[in-house]
Protein backbone atom coordinates (compact mmCIF):
# COMPACT_ATOMS: atom_id res chain seq x y z
CA UNK A 1 0.00 0.00 0.00
CA UNK A 2 1.28 3.37 -0.54
CA UNK A 3 1.00 6.87 0.93
CA UNK A 4 -1.09 8.47 -2.01
CA UNK A 5 -1.27 11.61 0.17
CA UNK A 6 1.45 13.40 1.66
CA UNK A 7 0.69 13.61 5.52
CA UNK A 8 1.26 17.63 6.20
CA UNK A 9 -0.47 20.34 4.09
CA UNK A 10 -3.02 17.68 2.54
CA UNK A 11 -6.56 18.81 1.31
CA UNK A 12 -9.53 18.92 3.59
CA UNK A 13 -11.84 15.80 3.04
CA UNK A 14 -14.84 16.45 5.02
CA UNK A 15 -15.46 19.47 6.72
CA UNK A 16 -17.87 20.98 9.26
CA UNK A 17 -19.44 24.41 8.42
CA UNK A 18 -21.03 26.45 11.55
CA UNK A 19 -22.98 23.21 12.16
CA UNK A 20 -25.86 23.15 15.36
CA UNK A 21 -28.13 20.44 16.24
CA UNK A 22 -30.65 20.77 19.50
CA UNK A 23 -32.87 18.32 21.52
CA UNK A 24 -35.28 18.90 23.93
CA UNK A 25 -34.06 21.13 26.46
CA UNK A 26 -30.48 20.03 25.14
CA UNK A 27 -27.90 22.19 22.53
CA UNK A 28 -26.09 19.15 21.97
CA UNK A 29 -23.95 20.79 19.28
CA UNK A 30 -23.79 24.98 18.55
CA UNK A 31 -21.70 26.20 15.42
CA UNK A 32 -18.73 23.73 15.16
CA UNK A 33 -16.08 24.61 12.17
CA UNK A 34 -13.91 21.56 12.03
CA UNK A 35 -11.53 20.69 9.06
CA UNK A 36 -10.23 16.79 8.38
CA UNK A 37 -7.73 16.55 6.01
CA UNK A 38 -6.72 13.53 4.33
CA UNK A 39 -3.83 11.54 5.73
CA UNK A 40 -4.65 12.27 9.04
CA UNK A 41 -5.81 11.11 12.13
CA UNK A 42 -7.97 13.90 14.05
CA UNK A 43 -8.85 13.15 17.48
CA UNK A 44 -12.13 14.69 19.16
CA UNK A 45 -12.02 14.79 22.91
CA UNK A 46 -14.34 16.17 25.28
CA UNK A 47 -16.51 15.43 28.80
CA UNK A 48 -19.21 12.84 28.68
CA UNK A 49 -22.30 14.42 26.65
CA UNK A 50 -19.81 17.03 24.83
CA UNK A 51 -21.31 16.57 21.81
CA UNK A 52 -18.68 13.61 20.02
CA UNK A 53 -21.57 11.19 18.91
CA UNK A 54 -23.64 13.90 17.93
CA UNK A 55 -21.24 15.06 15.35
CA UNK A 56 -19.87 11.64 14.37
CA UNK A 57 -24.20 10.84 13.73
CA UNK A 58 -24.31 13.42 11.90
CA UNK A 59 -21.38 13.31 9.49
CA UNK A 60 -23.33 9.34 9.54
CA UNK A 61 -26.38 10.83 7.95
CA UNK A 62 -28.11 9.93 11.34
CA UNK A 63 -29.47 12.75 11.82
CA UNK A 64 -29.83 15.93 9.89
CA UNK A 65 -28.38 19.31 11.13
CA UNK A 66 -30.72 22.60 12.53
CA UNK A 67 -28.40 24.44 11.09
CA UNK A 68 -24.84 24.39 9.20
CA UNK A 69 -23.44 22.43 6.62
CA UNK A 70 -20.60 19.22 5.64
CA UNK A 71 -18.59 19.19 2.59
CA UNK A 72 -17.16 16.09 1.28
CA UNK A 73 -14.26 17.12 -1.07
CA UNK A 74 -15.45 19.92 -1.69
CA UNK A 75 -18.96 19.24 -2.79
CA UNK A 76 -21.52 20.19 -0.29
CA UNK A 77 -23.18 16.89 1.13
CA UNK A 78 -26.66 15.98 2.51
CA UNK A 79 -27.00 12.84 3.33
CA UNK A 80 -30.22 11.68 4.20
CA UNK A 81 -29.69 8.44 5.79
CA UNK A 82 -26.50 6.46 6.56
CA UNK A 83 -26.99 4.05 3.72
CA UNK A 84 -26.04 7.82 1.49
CA UNK A 85 -23.03 8.54 3.78
CA UNK A 86 -21.83 4.75 3.03
CA UNK A 87 -21.62 5.47 -0.58
CA UNK A 88 -20.41 8.57 -0.74
CA UNK A 89 -17.09 6.65 1.53
CA UNK A 90 -18.13 7.61 5.08
CA UNK A 91 -17.70 5.34 7.93
CA UNK A 92 -18.65 5.37 11.52
CA UNK A 93 -17.61 2.54 13.59
CA UNK A 94 -20.37 2.25 16.53
CA UNK A 95 -19.12 2.50 19.42
CA UNK A 96 -21.81 -0.69 20.57
CA UNK A 97 -21.85 -2.91 17.70
CA UNK A 98 -25.25 -4.65 16.38
CA UNK A 99 -24.32 -7.99 15.82
CA UNK A 100 -26.71 -10.40 14.61
CA UNK A 101 -26.68 -13.20 17.01
CA UNK A 102 -27.37 -16.03 14.89
CA UNK A 103 -24.78 -15.47 12.16
CA UNK A 104 -21.34 -16.26 12.08
CA UNK A 105 -18.87 -13.64 12.15
CA UNK A 106 -18.45 -13.87 7.93
CA UNK A 107 -22.35 -13.02 7.84
CA UNK A 108 -22.15 -9.99 9.94
CA UNK A 109 -18.88 -8.60 8.35
CA UNK A 110 -20.42 -8.45 4.91
CA UNK A 111 -24.43 -8.69 5.58
CA UNK A 112 -25.94 -7.29 2.17
CA UNK A 113 -22.65 -7.80 0.20
CA UNK A 114 -22.10 -11.49 0.48
CA UNK A 115 -19.77 -12.68 -2.20
CA UNK A 116 -21.64 -15.20 -4.66
CA UNK A 117 -20.38 -18.07 -6.99
CA UNK A 118 -22.24 -17.80 -10.24
CA UNK A 119 -25.60 -16.60 -8.77
CA UNK A 120 -25.67 -18.50 -5.82
CA UNK A 121 -24.29 -17.43 -2.03
CA UNK A 122 -21.64 -19.20 -1.64
CA UNK A 123 -20.68 -20.16 2.41
CA UNK A 124 -17.41 -21.81 1.28
CA UNK A 125 -16.63 -18.56 -0.66
CA UNK A 126 -17.58 -16.07 1.40
CA UNK A 127 -15.17 -17.76 4.52
CA UNK A 128 -12.29 -18.31 2.17
CA UNK A 129 -13.42 -13.85 1.69
CA UNK A 130 -13.42 -13.48 5.52
CA UNK A 131 -10.83 -15.54 6.10
CA UNK A 132 -8.20 -13.65 3.22
CA UNK A 133 -9.41 -9.72 4.71
CA UNK A 134 -8.94 -11.26 8.22
CA UNK A 135 -5.31 -11.32 7.40
CA UNK A 136 -4.88 -8.18 5.17
CA UNK A 137 -6.50 -6.47 8.04
CA UNK A 138 -3.79 -8.60 10.84
CA UNK A 139 -6.55 -10.20 12.33
CA UNK A 140 -5.83 -13.69 11.99
CA UNK A 141 -6.16 -15.80 15.25
CA UNK A 142 -8.36 -12.52 17.28
CA UNK A 143 -11.77 -13.91 14.79
CA UNK A 144 -12.85 -17.01 13.07
CA UNK A 145 -15.15 -16.76 10.22
CA UNK A 146 -17.54 -19.50 11.37
CA UNK A 147 -18.30 -17.98 14.91
CA UNK A 148 -21.73 -17.51 15.61
CA UNK A 149 -22.39 -13.59 16.43
CA UNK A 150 -23.51 -14.49 20.17
CA UNK A 151 -20.49 -16.20 20.97
CA UNK A 152 -18.48 -13.42 19.99
CA UNK A 153 -16.63 -11.72 23.41
CA UNK A 154 -16.82 -7.60 23.51
CA UNK A 155 -13.65 -7.38 21.92
CA UNK A 156 -14.36 -9.46 19.13
CA UNK A 157 -17.64 -7.79 18.21
CA UNK A 158 -15.97 -4.38 18.11
CA UNK A 159 -13.13 -5.86 15.57
CA UNK A 160 -16.49 -7.18 13.60
CA UNK A 161 -17.68 -4.05 13.10
CA UNK A 162 -14.05 -2.21 12.50
CA UNK A 163 -13.75 -4.93 9.61
CA UNK A 164 -17.24 -4.20 8.94
CA UNK A 165 -16.61 -0.40 8.36
CA UNK A 166 -13.31 -1.24 5.92
CA UNK A 167 -14.82 -2.94 3.42
CA UNK A 168 -15.56 -1.38 -0.08
CA UNK A 169 -14.42 2.23 -0.89
CA UNK A 170 -13.21 4.63 2.18
CA UNK A 171 -12.58 8.49 2.47
CA UNK A 172 -13.55 9.27 6.00
CA UNK A 173 -13.59 6.95 8.88
CA UNK A 174 -14.81 7.74 12.46
CA UNK A 175 -13.92 5.65 15.75
CA UNK A 176 -16.16 5.91 18.48
CA UNK A 177 -14.35 5.12 21.04
CA UNK A 178 -13.12 1.68 19.72
CA UNK A 179 -10.87 0.64 22.37
CA UNK A 180 -12.86 0.23 25.21
CA UNK A 181 -13.45 -3.16 25.01
CA UNK A 182 -9.97 -4.02 23.77
CA UNK A 183 -6.74 -4.61 25.49
CA UNK A 184 -3.46 -3.73 24.75
CA UNK A 185 -2.43 -6.34 22.20
CA UNK A 186 -6.18 -5.28 19.99
CA UNK A 187 -5.30 -1.86 20.32
CA UNK A 188 -1.81 -2.51 18.66
CA UNK A 189 -3.72 -4.28 15.68
CA UNK A 190 -6.12 -1.35 15.61
CA UNK A 191 -3.54 1.76 15.78
CA UNK A 192 -1.40 0.05 13.03
CA UNK A 193 -4.66 -0.55 10.64
CA UNK A 194 -5.73 2.89 11.61
CA UNK A 195 -1.89 4.08 10.52
CA UNK A 196 -2.62 2.31 7.42
CA UNK A 197 -5.43 3.84 6.26
CA UNK A 198 -4.25 7.15 7.17
CA UNK A 199 -1.52 6.52 4.41
CA UNK A 200 -3.53 5.53 1.81
CA UNK A 201 -4.99 9.13 1.99
CA UNK A 202 -7.83 8.30 4.46
CA UNK A 203 -9.35 10.91 6.61
CA UNK A 204 -9.62 9.49 10.21
CA UNK A 205 -11.33 10.61 13.04
CA UNK A 206 -10.52 9.35 16.61
CA UNK A 207 -12.93 9.74 19.87
CA UNK A 208 -11.62 8.55 22.83
CA UNK A 209 -10.78 9.45 26.55
CA UNK A 210 -7.83 7.53 26.17
CA UNK A 211 -5.14 10.13 26.78
CA UNK A 212 -2.42 7.96 26.21
CA UNK A 213 -3.81 6.70 23.29
CA UNK A 214 -4.64 10.21 21.71
CA UNK A 215 -0.95 10.86 21.84
CA UNK A 216 0.05 7.78 20.25
CA UNK A 217 -2.26 7.78 17.12
CA UNK A 218 -3.32 11.50 16.95
CA UNK A 219 -1.65 13.95 14.08
CA UNK A 220 -4.09 16.98 15.53
CA UNK A 221 -6.71 17.25 18.65
CA UNK A 222 -9.89 19.20 18.77
CA UNK A 223 -11.77 19.24 22.08
CA UNK A 224 -15.70 20.23 22.49
CA UNK A 225 -17.11 20.97 25.48
CA UNK A 226 -21.15 21.98 25.61
CA UNK A 227 -21.46 21.47 22.29
CA UNK A 228 -18.90 24.11 21.19
CA UNK A 229 -15.53 23.66 19.44
CA UNK A 230 -12.93 24.76 22.34
CA UNK A 231 -9.95 24.52 19.61
CA UNK A 232 -7.92 22.57 17.78
CA UNK A 233 -3.76 21.50 18.84
CA UNK A 234 -1.44 19.65 16.97
CA UNK A 235 -0.78 16.52 18.89
CA UNK A 236 2.58 17.69 19.21
CA UNK A 237 2.55 21.13 20.57
CA UNK A 238 -0.14 20.44 23.27
CA UNK A 239 -0.14 18.00 26.48
CA UNK A 240 -2.35 16.65 29.25
CA UNK A 241 -2.83 18.75 31.40
CA UNK A 242 -3.57 21.38 28.58
CA UNK A 243 -6.56 19.22 27.16
CA UNK A 244 -7.83 18.47 30.07
CA UNK A 245 -8.21 21.82 31.22
CA UNK A 246 -9.83 22.45 27.49
CA UNK A 247 -12.31 19.95 27.87
CA UNK A 248 -13.21 20.37 31.96
CA UNK A 249 -12.60 24.14 32.16
CA UNK A 250 -10.57 23.31 35.32
CA UNK A 251 -7.61 21.82 36.76
CA UNK A 252 -8.00 18.57 38.09
CA UNK A 253 -6.09 17.48 41.21
CA UNK A 254 -4.09 14.42 40.99
CA UNK A 255 -5.97 11.61 42.87
CA UNK A 256 -3.06 9.43 45.41
CA UNK A 257 -4.30 5.93 46.28
CA UNK A 258 -5.50 5.85 50.26
CA UNK A 259 -3.62 3.57 53.02
CA UNK A 260 -6.37 1.41 53.48
CA UNK A 261 -6.52 -1.85 56.64
CA UNK A 262 -8.39 -5.09 55.49
CA UNK A 263 -10.87 -6.15 57.75
CA UNK A 264 -12.31 -9.85 57.94
CA UNK A 265 -12.66 -12.12 54.69
CA UNK A 266 -16.25 -10.85 52.65
CA UNK A 267 -15.94 -13.32 49.49
CA UNK A 268 -14.02 -16.41 49.45
CA UNK A 269 -13.50 -17.83 45.95
CA UNK A 270 -11.93 -21.48 45.92
CA UNK A 271 -11.40 -23.90 42.96
CA UNK A 272 -13.75 -22.38 40.89
CA UNK A 273 -13.76 -23.62 37.57
CA UNK A 274 -16.34 -23.33 34.84
CA UNK A 275 -16.04 -23.50 30.76
CA UNK A 276 -13.36 -20.63 30.22
CA UNK A 277 -12.04 -20.41 33.79
CA UNK A 278 -9.62 -23.39 35.84
CA UNK A 279 -9.59 -23.48 39.71
CA UNK A 280 -9.25 -19.78 40.19
CA UNK A 281 -9.09 -19.07 43.95
CA UNK A 282 -8.87 -15.76 45.96
CA UNK A 283 -10.32 -13.49 48.72
CA UNK A 284 -11.69 -10.08 48.95
CA UNK A 285 -11.72 -8.32 52.46
CA UNK A 286 -13.72 -5.90 53.98
CA UNK A 287 -12.63 -2.26 53.35
CA UNK A 288 -10.31 -3.21 50.34
CA UNK A 289 -10.24 -3.06 46.71
CA UNK A 290 -8.92 -6.34 44.78
CA UNK A 291 -8.90 -5.57 40.85
CA UNK A 292 -8.81 -8.49 37.98
CA UNK A 293 -6.44 -8.18 35.90
CA UNK A 294 -4.93 -10.06 32.15
CA UNK A 295 -5.71 -9.48 28.68
CA UNK A 296 -9.16 -9.42 26.75
CA UNK A 297 -10.01 -13.62 26.68
CA UNK A 298 -8.04 -14.44 29.61
CA UNK A 299 -11.14 -15.53 31.71
CA UNK A 300 -11.59 -12.06 33.64
CA UNK A 301 -14.87 -11.21 32.98
CA UNK A 302 -15.95 -15.22 32.93
CA UNK A 303 -14.88 -15.99 36.32
CA UNK A 304 -16.92 -12.42 37.88
CA UNK A 305 -19.82 -14.55 35.52
CA UNK A 306 -19.27 -17.81 37.25
CA UNK A 307 -18.70 -15.75 40.82
CA UNK A 308 -22.66 -14.34 40.74
CA UNK A 309 -24.44 -17.32 39.27
CA UNK A 310 -24.23 -15.65 36.04
CA UNK A 311 -22.34 -18.95 34.65
CA UNK A 312 -22.75 -22.58 36.00
CA UNK A 313 -19.89 -23.67 38.47
CA UNK A 314 -18.45 -26.92 37.04
CA UNK A 315 -16.55 -27.10 40.36
CA UNK A 316 -15.57 -24.89 43.59
CA UNK A 317 -16.93 -22.91 45.83
CA UNK A 318 -18.37 -19.24 46.39
CA UNK A 319 -18.75 -17.88 49.92
CA UNK A 320 -19.60 -14.35 51.12
CA UNK A 321 -19.11 -13.55 55.24
CA UNK A 322 -18.40 -17.27 55.71
CA UNK A 323 -21.34 -18.63 54.13
CA UNK A 324 -21.37 -21.04 51.21
CA UNK A 325 -23.45 -19.45 48.24
CA UNK A 326 -25.37 -21.61 45.64
CA UNK A 327 -26.38 -19.33 43.39
CA UNK A 328 -28.31 -19.85 40.12
CA UNK A 329 -28.24 -16.19 38.56
CA UNK A 330 -27.00 -12.40 39.25
CA UNK A 331 -30.47 -12.22 41.00
CA UNK A 332 -29.78 -14.87 43.74
CA UNK A 333 -26.23 -12.80 44.01
CA UNK A 334 -28.24 -9.50 44.62
CA UNK A 335 -30.36 -10.89 47.22
CA UNK A 336 -26.88 -12.48 49.04
CA UNK A 337 -25.98 -8.78 49.14
CA UNK A 338 -23.54 -8.67 46.26
CA UNK A 339 -23.65 -5.47 43.72
CA UNK A 340 -22.96 -6.41 40.58
CA UNK A 341 -22.56 -3.65 37.36
CA UNK A 342 -21.51 -6.07 34.34
CA UNK A 343 -19.57 -5.25 31.27
CA UNK A 344 -21.99 -4.87 28.58
CA UNK A 345 -24.26 -1.80 29.92
CA UNK A 346 -26.76 -1.63 27.52
CA UNK A 347 -28.06 -5.68 26.91
CA UNK A 348 -27.49 -6.27 31.00
CA UNK A 349 -27.90 -3.24 33.50
CA UNK A 350 -30.20 -0.37 32.09
CA UNK A 351 -33.67 0.06 31.54
CA UNK A 352 -33.11 2.37 28.71
CA UNK A 353 -37.12 3.48 28.01
CA UNK A 354 -37.30 4.57 32.01
CA UNK A 355 -36.12 7.91 33.12
CA UNK A 356 -32.67 8.30 35.05
CA UNK A 357 -34.31 8.66 38.53
CA UNK A 358 -35.98 5.44 37.89
CA UNK A 359 -32.63 3.71 36.80
CA UNK A 360 -31.06 4.88 40.05
CA UNK A 361 -33.49 3.90 42.10
CA UNK A 362 -34.33 0.96 41.15
CA UNK A 363 -32.09 -1.18 42.89
CA UNK A 364 -33.14 0.72 45.90
CA UNK A 365 -36.74 0.84 45.74
CA UNK A 366 -37.37 -1.92 48.61
CA UNK A 367 -35.51 0.06 51.21
CA UNK A 368 -37.66 2.70 50.19
CA UNK A 369 -40.51 1.37 50.17
CA UNK A 370 -42.47 2.42 53.09
CA UNK A 371 -46.12 1.03 53.67
CA UNK A 372 -46.08 0.10 49.69
CA UNK A 373 -45.42 3.69 49.09
CA UNK A 374 -42.07 5.36 47.92
CA UNK A 375 -40.99 7.66 50.08
CA UNK A 376 -40.44 10.25 46.80
CA UNK A 377 -38.15 12.60 48.89
CA UNK A 378 -35.63 10.56 49.94
CA UNK A 379 -35.45 8.95 46.46
CA UNK A 380 -35.07 12.10 45.04
CA UNK A 381 -32.48 12.99 47.52
CA UNK A 382 -30.53 10.11 46.72
CA UNK A 383 -30.67 10.58 43.08
CA UNK A 384 -29.90 13.92 42.93
CA UNK A 385 -26.91 13.43 44.94
CA UNK A 386 -25.37 11.13 42.44
CA UNK A 387 -26.14 13.55 39.69
CA UNK A 388 -24.07 15.90 41.55
CA UNK A 389 -21.18 13.74 42.66
CA UNK A 390 -20.91 11.47 39.40
CA UNK A 391 -21.64 14.69 37.42
CA UNK A 392 -24.40 13.03 35.09
CA UNK A 393 -25.03 15.20 32.42
CA UNK A 394 -28.87 15.77 31.90
CA UNK A 395 -31.56 17.99 31.74
CA UNK A 396 -33.23 16.29 34.40
CA UNK A 397 -33.86 13.11 36.74
CA UNK A 398 -37.16 12.60 34.43
CA UNK A 399 -34.82 12.47 30.94
CA UNK A 400 -34.58 9.25 29.45
CA UNK A 401 -31.75 6.89 30.08
CA UNK A 402 -31.97 6.35 26.10
CA UNK A 403 -31.24 10.05 25.29
CA UNK A 404 -28.28 10.36 27.23
CA UNK A 405 -24.29 10.31 26.25
CA UNK A 406 -23.04 6.62 26.12
CA UNK A 407 -20.65 8.13 29.40
CA UNK A 408 -23.26 9.53 30.86
CA UNK A 409 -25.06 6.16 30.46
CA UNK A 410 -22.58 4.65 32.10
CA UNK A 411 -22.39 6.80 35.02
CA UNK A 412 -26.44 5.87 35.51
CA UNK A 413 -25.03 1.98 36.01
CA UNK A 414 -22.74 2.71 38.86
CA UNK A 415 -24.98 5.29 40.49
CA UNK A 416 -27.46 2.27 40.43
CA UNK A 417 -24.98 -0.16 42.27
CA UNK A 418 -23.47 2.57 44.48
CA UNK A 419 -26.93 3.54 45.96
CA UNK A 420 -27.52 0.07 47.16
CA UNK A 421 -24.31 0.16 49.30
CA UNK A 422 -23.84 -4.23 49.33
CA UNK A 423 -21.54 -5.80 51.36
CA UNK A 424 -19.80 -6.57 48.15
CA UNK A 425 -19.32 -4.80 44.60
CA UNK A 426 -18.48 -5.97 41.81
CA UNK A 427 -18.15 -4.00 38.88
CA UNK A 428 -16.50 -5.08 35.33
CA UNK A 429 -14.94 -2.21 33.31
CA UNK A 430 -16.36 0.64 35.31
CA UNK A 431 -15.23 3.68 34.13
CA UNK A 432 -15.65 2.35 30.09
CA UNK A 433 -16.27 5.28 27.82
CA UNK A 434 -16.15 7.85 30.83
CA UNK A 435 -14.83 11.32 30.86
CA UNK A 436 -11.77 11.82 32.44
CA UNK A 437 -13.31 14.30 35.06
CA UNK A 438 -15.80 11.86 35.98
CA UNK A 439 -13.47 9.28 36.49
CA UNK A 440 -11.36 10.90 39.05
CA UNK A 441 -15.01 11.12 40.52
CA UNK A 442 -15.98 7.60 40.12
CA UNK A 443 -12.49 6.51 41.53
CA UNK A 444 -13.02 9.25 44.74
CA UNK A 445 -16.55 7.27 45.26
CA UNK A 446 -15.22 3.50 45.53
CA UNK A 447 -12.15 4.76 48.02
CA UNK A 448 -15.47 6.35 49.93
CA UNK A 449 -17.10 2.97 50.02
CA UNK A 450 -13.73 0.97 50.48
CA UNK A 451 -13.09 3.21 53.71
CA UNK A 452 -16.87 2.61 54.43
CA UNK A 453 -15.74 -1.58 54.99
CA UNK A 454 -17.33 -2.47 51.34
CA UNK A 455 -15.31 -5.11 49.88
CA UNK A 456 -14.75 -4.13 46.31
CA UNK A 457 -13.67 -6.67 42.97
CA UNK A 458 -12.90 -4.89 40.17
CA UNK A 459 -12.24 -6.03 36.03
CA UNK A 460 -10.73 -3.85 34.23
CA UNK A 461 -8.43 -3.53 31.26
CA UNK A 462 -6.72 -0.29 31.83
CA UNK A 463 -3.67 -0.56 33.66
CA UNK A 464 -3.64 2.80 34.70
CA UNK A 465 -7.16 2.44 36.55
CA UNK A 466 -5.99 -0.86 37.77
CA UNK A 467 -2.77 0.45 39.35
CA UNK A 468 -4.47 3.75 40.61
CA UNK A 469 -7.29 1.78 42.67
CA UNK A 470 -6.01 -1.60 43.30
CA UNK A 471 -5.03 -2.82 46.87
CA UNK A 472 -3.74 -5.86 45.38
CA UNK A 473 -4.21 -7.29 41.50
CA UNK A 474 -4.89 -10.33 40.36
CA UNK A 475 -3.30 -11.33 36.94
CA UNK A 476 -5.33 -13.90 35.41
CA UNK A 477 -4.28 -15.52 32.09
CA UNK A 478 -6.20 -18.58 29.95
CA UNK A 479 -8.68 -19.13 32.60
CA UNK A 480 -6.19 -19.15 35.75
CA UNK A 481 -4.40 -17.13 37.68
CA UNK A 482 -1.05 -16.53 36.68
CA UNK A 483 -0.16 -14.70 39.98
CA UNK A 484 -0.62 -11.31 42.73
CA UNK A 485 0.75 -8.43 43.05
CA UNK A 486 1.01 -6.12 45.89
CA UNK A 487 -0.69 -2.28 45.56
CA UNK A 488 1.29 0.07 42.98
CA UNK A 489 2.65 -2.09 40.63
CA UNK A 490 4.18 -0.96 37.59
CA UNK A 491 2.23 -1.57 34.10
CA UNK A 492 4.77 -3.86 32.43
CA UNK A 493 4.88 -5.97 36.14
CA UNK A 494 1.56 -7.10 35.34
CA UNK A 495 1.97 -7.13 31.63
CA UNK A 496 4.62 -9.91 32.43
CA UNK A 497 2.28 -11.80 34.57
CA UNK A 498 -0.53 -11.57 31.94
CA UNK A 499 1.77 -12.48 28.96
CA UNK A 500 3.39 -15.37 30.88
CA UNK A 501 3.47 -19.01 28.81
CA UNK A 502 1.06 -21.66 30.71
CA UNK A 503 4.24 -24.12 31.08
CA UNK A 504 6.11 -21.25 32.72
CA UNK A 505 3.02 -21.12 35.58
CA UNK A 506 2.75 -24.79 35.69
CA UNK A 507 6.37 -24.79 36.59
CA UNK A 508 6.02 -22.31 39.09
CA UNK A 509 2.68 -23.82 40.87
CA UNK A 510 4.94 -27.20 41.18
CA UNK A 511 7.65 -25.33 42.71
N1 LIG B 1 -31.66 11.64 21.01
C1 LIG B 1 -31.38 12.53 21.96
N2 LIG B 1 -32.36 13.16 22.63
C2 LIG B 1 -32.10 14.08 23.58
N3 LIG B 1 -30.85 14.46 23.93
C3 LIG B 1 -29.83 13.87 23.30
C4 LIG B 1 -30.02 12.87 22.29
N4 LIG B 1 -28.80 12.48 21.84
C5 LIG B 1 -27.90 13.18 22.54
N5 LIG B 1 -28.50 14.01 23.41
C6 LIG B 1 -27.83 14.96 24.34
O1 LIG B 1 -26.91 15.73 23.59
C7 LIG B 1 -25.73 15.97 24.37
C8 LIG B 1 -24.52 15.50 23.60
O2 LIG B 1 -24.51 14.09 23.57
P1 LIG B 1 -23.41 13.21 22.80
O3 LIG B 1 -23.93 11.80 22.80
O4 LIG B 1 -23.11 13.83 21.50
O5 LIG B 1 -22.16 13.34 23.80
P2 LIG B 1 -20.70 12.67 23.72
O6 LIG B 1 -19.74 13.78 23.69
O7 LIG B 1 -20.68 11.67 22.63
O8 LIG B 1 -20.61 11.95 25.14
P3 LIG B 1 -19.93 10.52 25.62
O9 LIG B 1 -18.49 10.81 25.84
O10 LIG B 1 -20.62 10.24 26.91
O11 LIG B 1 -20.22 9.50 24.56
C9 LIG B 1 -25.93 15.25 25.69
O12 LIG B 1 -26.38 16.19 26.64
C10 LIG B 1 -27.02 14.23 25.39
O13 LIG B 1 -27.77 13.93 26.54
Amino acid sequence: MVAAVGRPGSRDVLVAERLSKRFVGVRALTEVDLAVRGGEVLALMGENGAGKSTLLRIINGDYRPDEGSLRLDGAETRHSSPAAAHRAGIRVIAQEPEIIPDVDVTENVYAGALPQRGRIYSRGAAREKCRDDLERLGLTGLLEPGTLGRRLSPAQRQLVEIMRGLVGDVRVVAFDEPTSSLSDHEVDILFGLIRRLRDEGVAVIYVSHRMKEIFQIADRIAVLRDGRLVGVRQAGETDEDELVRMMVGRELQAMTRPERVAGEVVLAVSGVTSADVRDVSFEVRRGEVVALAGLVGAGRSELVKAVVGDLPLLAGTVSMNGRRLRLRSPRDAIRAGIGFAPEERKAEALILERSVRENVSLAVLDRMRRFRFVQRGREQRVVNGFLQSLRIKTPSAEQQVRKLSGGNQQKVVLARWLAREPDLLILDEPTRGVDVGAKAEIYAVINELAADGTAILIVSSELPEVIALADRILVMREGRLAGELGAGPSEEEILRLAMKHDEQIDRENES
